[in-house]
Order: C-alpha cells, then sequence, then structure tokens
C-alpha cells in the first residue's frame, strides 16, 4: 500500500520571504526525516523556480496551480504545461473551484488542460466537487458524476481531488461519512470509466484539512491524500499533516 499524498496548494500567497520560511521548515524537516508520504508543494508561478532550486533532491516535489491548453504561442499572460515542466514540476492543478467560478473553466476546458498536461509529462489533479446549494439540494452525486465524465479524458492519468466548494476555506471540513460516500461514488464512476485504471487513480480530499482532523480523514477507506490550501502556508501544521501521513499505508 502506498502511503497518501500530501499536497500543499499555496494558492495566491507567498512572496519570496514568505516562500524561504516555508521552504526552509520543509528543508529541516527533509534533513531529519528521510523517508516520508510524497509531499507536493504548489507555490504560484513566480515561486515555482525558486521553490525548486531549494526542494531539487528532496523527497519534495514541485506542483503548480493550473496551465494552459496550448503548448505555446500568443497567449499573453498564460504559461503552458511544457513551462512548468521546465521548471521542474511533476503535478498540475487543474479544475480548482477557484478556477471554475473566477475564471468560468467548464468540464470541458479542464478536460483539455489535463490533456495538455499529460502530454507534456505532468500528472494532472483534478479537481472535482459540489457548492452548497448543489449538496443541500440532494444533486451532489449527479454534479461529481458530470464532472468526472465531463473534465477526465479517456486517457486519464492522474489523481482526482474530491473538495466540497463549501468546505474550502471555512476551517470546517466536511463530515467524514459525507466525505467517505463520496469517494466511494468516485471511485466507482471511476472504475465504470477506466476499469482497472480506475482502482488505481488517488483520490483525495480537500476542503479545511488541518492536523487536528487529519487523521480521521486520512482513516477513510480508498482515500489516496489530502488536497491541502490554507494550513500549506503554516510550515509547522502543514508537516504535521506529513508526519501523520506516515502511519497510514
Ligand atoms: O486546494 C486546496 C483547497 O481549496 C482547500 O483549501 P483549504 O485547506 O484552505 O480549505
Amino acid at each position: 500500500m502506498v502511503k497518501p499524498v500530501v499536497i500543499g496548494n499555496w494558492k495566491m500567497n507567498g512572496l519570496t520571504k514568505e516562500a524561504d520560511h516555508i521552504v526552509s521548515s520543509l528543508l529541516a524537516y527533509a534533513e531529519k526525516h528521510k523517508d516520508f508520504a510524497p509531499t507536493v508543494i504548489c507555490p504560484p508561478f513566480t515561486q515555482l523556480y525558486h521553490v525548486q532550486k531549494h526542494i531539487k533532491d528532496t523527497p519534495y516535489a514541485l506542483g503548480a496551480q493550473d496551465c494552459h491548453v496550448a503548448e505555446k504561442g500568443a497567449h499573453t499572460g498564460n504559461i503552458s504545461a511544457a513551462m512548468l515542466k521546465d521548471v521542474g514540476a511533476g503535478y498540475v492543478i487543474l479544475g480548482h473551484s477557484e478556477r471554475r467560478s473566477d475564471h468560468k473553466e467548464t468540464d470541458q476546458l479542464i478536460k483539455e488542460k489535463t490533456i495538455a498536461a499529460q502530454k507534456a509529462g505532468l500528472l494532472p489533479v483534478v479537481c472535482i466537487g459540489e457548492t452548497k446549494e448543489e449538496r443541500e439540494s440532494g444533486k451532489y452525486k449527479d454534479v461529481i458524476a458530470s464532472q468526472i465524465k465531463g473534465s477526465l479524458p479517456e486517457n486519464f492519468n492522474g489523481l482526482v481531488a474530491y473538495e466540497p466548494v463549501w468546505a474550502i476555506g471555512t476551517g470546517v471540513s466536511a463530515k467524514n461519512e459525507d466525505i467517505a460516500e463520496v469517494i466511494h461514488f468516485i471511485r466507482e464512476k471511476l472504475v465504470a470509466q477506466y476499469g482497472e485504471n480506475g482502482k488505481k487513480t488517488p483520490i483525495l480530499y480537500g476542503g479545511s484539512v488541518k492536523p487536528s482532523n487529519v487523521k480521521d480523514i486520512f482513516a477513510i477507506s480508498e482515500l489516496g491524500g489530502v488536497l491541502v490550501g490554507g494550513v500549506s502556508l503554516i510550515p509547522e501544521d502543514f508537516l504535521q499533516l506529513v508526519t501523520i501521513a506516515q502511519d497510514f499505508a
């Protein structure tokens, strides 16, 4: 069994001074702990190169928070998957609910980005999850099923992150039984869509994960890890998640 992956999404945070503070704590941890759970750091684009210089040759992997569908060209202000690969990234978060809402990203666009990421040799972390209204109206499974169908390409090779929008950044994570129900539902859909490969796709949970609730979350059957926002900016807390992940394999 594989240890759960811990992915830290800094979102739009991390000036150089803050990045240095976080990275120096991560490096000190890596000095003391030689073998720990797979841990991915996703800083903003501006810090990718800087962070990579420090975490290169350590157990940490680098991830980005988005990419463009095209390989290169006249797309002012955008970053391609090949550029992310070139700077040392191994992962890219796609379809985060903040991008689905702020940038009106559709499932089709996310699918195209996923294809571009895979083509460049990155592992996409595709985010799905329902809003509060969709949860309360009882339609959450339909929403999730349609996001899976619409956002994941035929040859999907990556991770899926279940992030109920209403649990993101609120400090209150979804209830464990609700997470477990959806993780199992996602697994069933992945198996229906991809057969044997669908059994292997890691399914992560994200939404107010913190040291006090992560043990119970890791204990959820079929869960492959966590996608962490706010706590990834607090190195002491983030590293507690990494430490707790050691007990689950
Ligand atoms: O990408 C991370 C998620 O949006 C979770 O954020 P959060 O841990 O601050 O709730």
